[in-house]
């Protein structure tokens, strides 16, 4: 099958140093929305594998976060597209909890949920830990420059990582490939 797995704060949605906690503080970066909705029509099973330690420091319920990925999913329906699985960790740093990304957990319930081999799988993220999560699993750690993808780019980054502008230029690129 054709699986993509995103991150999703700097990804698909603006992130911030103030985590993202409220359904207005999470807004679509330009050509994300679209660029899930190509993906999924050409025939790409798009899913989200997301640290949400917000959750754990209290920032926000677990209710807004559901009211942010329920406006995701309707975002991209509007566009005939739709999001496969969702997947957060709603741990904090210190809770030594197996999802929490640079580890690869997400990633494997993603794996396990399609009974996909995640070997060579495209994982999209803007921060070193979610490279060093795709490694993990030997999946294709994905940049993009958004969110903190310019900094994570800076301070050096495995080498066989593909970097993309944004979520747009790598559903050019797989979509026409
Ligand atoms: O990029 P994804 O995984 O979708 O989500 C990242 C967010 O959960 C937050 O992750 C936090 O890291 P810590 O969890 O505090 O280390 C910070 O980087 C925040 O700026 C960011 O909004
Ligand atoms: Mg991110
Ligand atoms: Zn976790």
């Amino acid at each position: 099958m054709k699986l993509l797995i995103l991150d999703r704060d700097g990804v698909i949605n603006q992130d911030s140093d103030a985590y993202i906690k409220s359904l207005d503080e999470w807004i679509p970066i330009p050509g994300s929305i679209e660029a899930i909705a190509q993906l999924s029509k050409a025939g790409w099973t798009v899913a989200v594998a997301t640290n949400q330690s917000g959750i754990a420091r209290g920032y926000y319920p677990l209710a807004t976060l559901d009211a942010m990925h329920a406006r995701l999913r309707a975002l991209v329906a509007e566009q005939g597209g739709e999001v496969g699985l969702i997947i957060h960790c709603p741990h904090g740093p210190d809770d030594g909890c197996d999802c929490r990304k640079p580890k690869p957990g997400m990633l494997r319930t993603i794996a396990a949920h399609y009974q996909a081999d995640l070997a060579g799988v495209w994982f999209v993220g803007d921060s070193k830990g979610d490279l060093e999560a795709a490694l993990a699993v030997d999946a294709q750690p994905i940049l993009v420059k958004t969110g903190k993808g310019e900094k994570t780019l800076s301070k050096g980054i495995p080498e066989n990582t593909l970097i993309f502008d944004d979520l747009a230029a790598i559903a050019r690129e797989l979509i026409h490939k």
